[in-house]
């Protein structure tokens, strides 16, 4: 992995312990220094944390250790590598190798009581809360941060509760008292969130009897269901190796790099396949069909087209963000439907996507389903607020790249760069090795 250049590493971590998204090794305030030349180069993508996240918990329920290679170490997954290990899992981490052997225990969750700390991390927050009922007698205290105290929740304890268990509270924090999960139909609403449908789908196949998912309204972000069913069937296969994908949503930002610095990037760890789990491949699939990118194997570059992109994205919706940071760079306007799900993530994202665009000069469209972006002369010297929102982060320190005045200068700033380490805490440090390799 390539090492900073530009910010001095700051308090070491403590072994063990979950660092809130401030106590990293990046300073407060990030200026970005633009990329004068192409970028090339090549940047290992971490791993996805969609699978690890999923592959946590299905090898917890499976009968057999399970060896995943290739994990992400993150803040999201370091909270639910902790919470199995409160739950009574054996969880063994290395994270110069990047794998995690987790012993399953088929079904059975050894530890009565437990306080669950989700941070703001959605998966852990709605996996955690389904899995935890396989107990018949089980006493849960859930809490998670600010944000995650008005994320969606309510919908999953209510398909809980028909299922026998109690909760003390519809949203963070609450205590979960869980009776097992006896089987039947339950109606569920997966409108603000398809975390809550593959949190059920997760444990189904646990429970006494046959557990159907009613879905009532329209469920967002369909293919992290689809994900979440392939996975189920693939760990019914008892593998003792599960090697995890590249994070295709981290991809989205060298694909942005590319066409921003006009240059190309080996991007490792990608699955370009078409059976790829990760539904988020879809935004290299757009703008290789809109003429932005080129794409061989894993090897992006940008391509002759600059015109703004009009497409829906409620099922690829954590890219939205890295094309709308460099939709002031496009020619047209940029449009991006089917994001109302998104303001109810870790921010309110279409409405802190319009206000940090609109301090860059931009003319922003807002509903509340859609963004329209009309590029206008980029504002130097702007700080982005991030909202501790790691793809505010990330995808606006893509279009700090762009040499905007000419002359190598930084002219954009990311206030807490560090809440990037979410998802993938080595972005600014790849990000910068990447411009150095390309100077
Ligand atoms: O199941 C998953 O792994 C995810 C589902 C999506 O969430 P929503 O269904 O809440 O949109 C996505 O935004 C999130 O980053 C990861
Ligand atoms: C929405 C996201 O995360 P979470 O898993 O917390 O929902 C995201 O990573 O963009």
């Amino acid at each position: 992995m390539v090492r900073s250049a530009g910010h001095p590493r700051a308090r070491p971590r403590l072994p063990g312990t979950i660092p809130p998204h401030s106590v990293s090794t990046y300073p407060e305030k990030l200026p970005i220094p633009p990329f004068t030349r192409p970028v090339r180069g090549s940047a290992t993508l971490p791993g996805s944390k969609s699978i690890t996240n999923r592959a946590l918990i299905l090898a917890a329920l499976g009968r057999e250790t399970v060896t995943l290679r290739g994990a992400l170490f993150s803040r999201d997954t370091r909270i639910m590598v902790a919470a199995l290990r409160q739950l009574g899992f054996a969880v063994a981490t290395d994270e110069s190798a990047l794998t995690i052997r987790i012993e399953g225990r088929g079904g059975e969750i050894p530890v009565r009581e437990a306080k669950i700390e989700v941070g703001n991390a959605g998966t852990a927050a709605r996996f955690l809360t389904a899995f935890v009922c396989l107990r018949p007698d089980g006493v849960y205290h859930f809490d998670g941060d600010e944000a995650m105290r008005r994320r969606p929740i309510g919908a999953l304890l209510e398909a809980l509760e028909a299922q026998g268990a109690r909760a003390s509270a519809r949203s963070f924090p609450f205590t979960l008292r869980t009776a097992g999960l006896p089987g039947g139909t339950v109606l569920l609403d997966a409108s603000e969130s398809s975390q809550l449908l593959s949190a059920l789908l997760m444990v189904a196949p646990h429970a006494k009897s046959p557990l159907t998912v009613s879905l009532k309204g329209e469920t967002v972000s369909k293919p992290f269901v689809t994900m979440t069913e392939r996975m189920v069937a693939q760990f019914a296969a008892s593998p003792a190796d599960y090697a995890i994908e590249g994070d295709a949503t981290a991809a989205s930002y060298f694909a942005a790099l590319a066409i921003v610095t006009e240059g190309s990037v080996e991007v490792n760890g990608l699955n370009p396949a078409p059976d790829a789990l990760q539904g988020d491949i879809e935004f290299y699939r757009l703008l290789t069909a809109r003429g932005l990118i080129r794409c061989n194997g894993r090897h992006v570059s940008h391509a002759p087209a600059r015109h703004g992109v009009i497409a829906n994205f409620n099922d690829f919706s954590d890219t939205f963000l890295s094309l709308a940071a460099i939709a002031p760079l496009l020619d047209g306007p940029t449009k991006i439907a089917g994001i109302a799900h998104t303001r109810k993530q870790e921010t309110d994202r279409v409405a802190g996507m319009a206000r940090e665009l609109t301090k860059l000069g931009q003319h922003v469209v807002e509903t509340e389903d859609s963004l329209e972006i009309h590029p206008r002369p980029l504002v130097p010297g702007v700080e982005i607020e991030t909202y501790h929102d790691h793809r505010f982060a990330m995808s606006f320190g893509i279009l700090g790249c762009h040499d905007l005045r000419g002359d190598g200068q930084p002219w954009l700033t990311i206030k807490d760069p560090a809440c990037c380490t979410k998802t993938f805490p080595a972005f600014f440090d790849l990000l910068a090795g990447l411009r150095a390799g390309s100077h």
